[in-house]
């Protein structure tokens, strides 16, 4: 969907080539939203500009295919110049995720619009500063975590001492509250994780290896989405 006041970041599935255990991405990201997956991003730190604007076209394919351009989301992470090659060849990608080290958003705004989803990552604790002193009128949602340390992402939460520090569901709690837009949570999430996490108000969690690494990715996607759906809040 690319709508950015209608989006749907409840059941957010990240991956690329490196998390799939040697499977196509485009078939896992396929089991993912017909089990209900809402928001797909592509992700790889190994694949080349070429790759990730094949995948991203795999992407929206599978999700045509499937009739669900209209509610599916599909971002990029990182990559504005490939999110850009894509929309020039055509492709219906709906926009970019990026940390805060990553091409500022205002430079992703600028090139990608005002109907573009820009999601941005930040450490739990900087983003209550964050919160306080920046304007995020131009930012979609916020991606928070690591909620458990991952070998997915080993860098995720480490702080100056090169300890990885977790976020608790009260911080979370916390930060939904203050911020004026939605949090998404992910960072090590499992099954088991889905239900207290839906009670703090985010608007939804990430995955990656829950579903990519599964020996059954579509079941492992639709209890997960079943899960946020018995357990999540409307605010
Ligand atoms: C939804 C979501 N949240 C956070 C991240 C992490 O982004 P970043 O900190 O830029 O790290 P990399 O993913 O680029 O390694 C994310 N990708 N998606
Ligand atoms: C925290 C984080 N940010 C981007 S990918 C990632 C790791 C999530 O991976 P997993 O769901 O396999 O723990
Ligand atoms: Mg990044």
């Amino acid at each position: 969907m690319s709508n950015r006041k209608k989006f749907d970041i409840s059941a957010y599935f990240v991956v690329g080539p490196e998390n799939t255990k040697g499977r196509p991405v485009e078939q896992i990201i396929k089991e993912a939203i017909e089990a209900g997956f809402t928001c797909v991003q592509i992700r790889s730190k190994i694949a080349t500009a070429r790759e990730l604007i094949q995948l991203t076209d795999q992407a929206a394919q599978v999700i045509a295919k499937a009739g669900k351009s209209q509610d599916v989301t599909l971002l990029v992470n990182d990559r504005l110049d490939v999110v850009l090659a894509a929309k020039s060849q055509g492709i219906k990608v709906d926009g970019i995720h990026v940390g805060q080290w990553d091409i500022p958003v205002d430079v992703c705004r600028k090139y990608l619009g005002q109907e573009a989803i820009i999601g941005l990552s930040a450490r739990t604790n900087e983003i209550f500063d964050y919160i306080r002193t920046e304007d995020t009128s131009q930012i979609d949602y916020f991606g928070v975590g690591p909620l458990h340390e991952t070998m997915t992402k080993p860098d995720c939460g480490l702080d100056r001492d090169g300890k990885v520090v977790t976020r608790s569901f009260e911080e979370i709690s916390k930060l939904v509250k203050l911020s004026k837009i939605p949090v998404v949570v992910g960072g090590g999430v499992k099954l088991t994780d889905i239900a207290p996490l839906a009670q703090t108000g985010a608007a939804g969690f990430f995955v990656v290896s829950a579903v990519s690494e599964a020996d059954n990715p579509k079941q492992a996607a639709a209890e997960l989405v079943k899960a946020w759906r018995l357990n999540s809040v409307i605010l």
